[in-house]
């Protein structure tokens, strides 16, 4: 599990919209197994990548299983005939997420963690190696972010599948992610948490008469 860490504006969700080939790239090259990201048919890359990002729901008056079913696009034919194995996938999709209870309530009727469990649950049932995630914990309270990110973490860990997204939750991110890119000006730098830190990588992050990070506990601190 990977955060993209960043001040505003930095390009987070730039970048991670461009390597799901939700944007055009700006420049450089994408490959993904040595293949050019824009070789590959946008119905190739459904099967490899899925992403979910910040806007809000087009449909929220689907049920939840009809959601996550949508997940399963890339593999069903033209009509969205859903096939026993793409049910098993979103059964077990909901499962994972803890959200089989709620299989048959309509999205608008979820809180933003429940909404954003049926989105980690769709992106689950396209069974994609790739994950991307465009601030997942936006809008939650800290118990959910925690909640979510933990479950990112176990998703990534128990399934092993790379899941990349970006974030203001430095400090959850420090302690959650297994690698961490902090996009920079000029600059950027990637690596495990405590590389970073050893390296003092986060310390320059913001204007230092404002905030200031300490390494020995990895949490930010106001400069009163
Ligand atoms: N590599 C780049 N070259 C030129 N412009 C860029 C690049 N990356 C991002 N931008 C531009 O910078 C602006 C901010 O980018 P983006 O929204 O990705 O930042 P962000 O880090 O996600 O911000 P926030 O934390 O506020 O959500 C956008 O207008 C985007 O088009």
């Amino acid at each position: 599990m990977a955060a993209i860490i960043g001040v505003n504006g930095i390009g987070k969700s730039t970048l991670l919209r461009t390597l799901g080939k939700v944007q055009p790239k700006i420049s450089g090259t994408i490959q993904l197994n040595n293949i050019p990201l824009e070789k590959l048919t946008d119905l190739n890359l459904a099967t490899q990548i899925s992403v979910v990002l910040t806007e809000p729901i087009a449909s929220k008056n689907l049920t939840v299983w009809e959601l996550v079913s949508l997940g399963r696009q890339p593999y069903t034919n033209w009509i969205g005939t859903l096939s026993d194995v793409d049910k098993e996938k979103i059964k077990s999709a909901l499962e994972i997420v803890d959200l089989t209870p709620l299989k048959y309530k309509k999205c608008y009727e979820l809180s933003d963690g429940q909404l954003q469990k049926v989105m980690i649950a769709r992106a689950l049932a396209q069974d994609t190696f790739i994950i991307l995630m465009d601030e997942p914990t936006s809008h939650l309270d800290l118990y959910h972010k925690v909640q979510i990110l933990k479950l990112l973490q176990d998703i990534a860990h128990k399934t092993k599948k790379t899941i990349l997204f970006t974030t203001h939750e430095i400090e959850i991110a420090i302690q959650l992610c297994d690698k961490i890119l902090i996009l920079e000006q000029g600059k950027s730098a990637f690596g495990e948490p405590c590389e970073l830190i050893r390296n003092r990588n986060f310390e320059n992050l913001f204007p230092s008469d404002t905030i200031t990070f300490d390494s020995s506990t990895g949490a930010f601190r106001v400069n009163r």
